[in-house]
């Protein structure tokens, strides 16, 4: 192996204290204890998996985290209107409902993803998927940002992987990683400033290309990027003869194949390649959670200081 391991399982660890400390002093100071309400609607088994472990995360932070179980035959109606009773309640500051939802069961009211999401208030939308949200950050002055892209500018910058004047190659172009990564990363100002770190490089000025499921030549791109960049949700899609040497790959990929989790990188070819890379699991998916909860204190201050 002659990659270096970019380890965001300790860089996950190491924030997630930051945010501990950040919290005591607020709730010391006389301010309100930081509480974010998830919901879930429906018994997907990983989406359990998930909202267990935000609630782990939320309590050893010292944030308070409730999760609302809905059944999966929940109407849009009533799911909105729950939403809107969160939107309104003073002790709510962060509001998540995770995705995806279930298929469902309703034709006449039924649960549609775009407008759920539309009706978060803007002020807690700890996810950042509303459009005043993804709006604000395209014009380059962001109020909360994605969770797990700012978790993958979190690690480049605290593991010294700046990626200034380079280029970045981000394979895929989802609402959730692809497209907000790639603003993220081609901004002026270093994105991970938000999240109060200190020295690190400056991620941000990349030269940014998007590849998709219809890209020509795709590995001769790929061979052209100082950092690859895998949100796609194909399993080993990347290869070591598909990266430049040196390169930094992070993997974004979360995929169960046989009951096991596996990226969208051969990490075993590609780590005999490239400078750095992300392992999956303990990559970029603790950064994830970690990042949340970096956003559900800020909903809190952004509600009362
Ligand atoms: N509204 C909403 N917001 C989300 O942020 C959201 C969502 N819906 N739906 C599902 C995806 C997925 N996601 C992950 C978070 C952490 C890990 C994570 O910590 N993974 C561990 C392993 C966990 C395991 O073993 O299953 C790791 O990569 O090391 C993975 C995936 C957040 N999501």
């Amino acid at each position: 192996m002659t990659a270096t391991l970019l380890n965001g399982k300790q860089i996950a660890q190491e924030i997630r204290a930051e945010i501990a400390e950040q919290v005591r002093r607020r709730v010391q100071a006389g301010k309100s204890q930081p509480k974010l309400c998830a919901i879930l609607v429906g018994d997907d088994p990983a989406s359990q998996v998930y909202v267990r472990n935000k609630e782990r995360a939320c309590e050893k932070a010292g944030i308070a985290g409730t999760v609302d179980r809905l059944p999966a035959t929940t109407t849009g109606t009533e799911l909105l209107a729950r939403i809107e009773q969160l939107n309104h309640d003073p002790t709510v500051h962060g509001i998540l409902v995770q995705l995806p939802l279930p298929k469902s069961e309703s034709s006449a009211d039924p649960l549609d993803e775009r407008r759920v999401l539309d009706a978060v208030s803007p002020l807690k939308d700890v996810d950042a998927f509303s459009p005043v949200n993804v709006g604000l950050l395209m014009q380059g002055r962001p109020r909360f940002l994605p969770c797990t892209p700012h978790g993958v500018v979190q690690l480049l910058h605290r593991c010294d992987r700046g990626v200034a004047g380079k280029h970045v190659v981000v394979i895929g172009r989802s609402d959730i990683v692809g497209k907000p990564i790639a603003s993220m990363l081609s901004q002026r100002t270093n994105m991970a400033n938000q999240g109060d770190a200190e020295g690190g490089r400056d991620v941000a000025n990349a030269t940014v290309t998007i590849a998709h499921s219809r890209t020509e030549n795709l590995a001769d791109l790929v061979r052209q990027a100082d950092c690859v960049i895998a949100a796609v949700g194909i399993p080993k899609l990347v290869t070591a003869d598909m990266i430049r040497p040196g390169a930094t790959v992070v993997d974004v990929g979360i995929n169960r194949v046989d009951d096991k989790l596996v990226g969208d990188v051969d990490f075993e070819g590609v780590k005999e390649v490239a400078g750095a890379i992300t392992p999956v699991p303990g990559g970029v998916g603790p950064l994830t959670i970690a990042m949340l909860l970096h956003n559900t204190v800020k909903a809190a201050e952004l509600a009362d200081g």
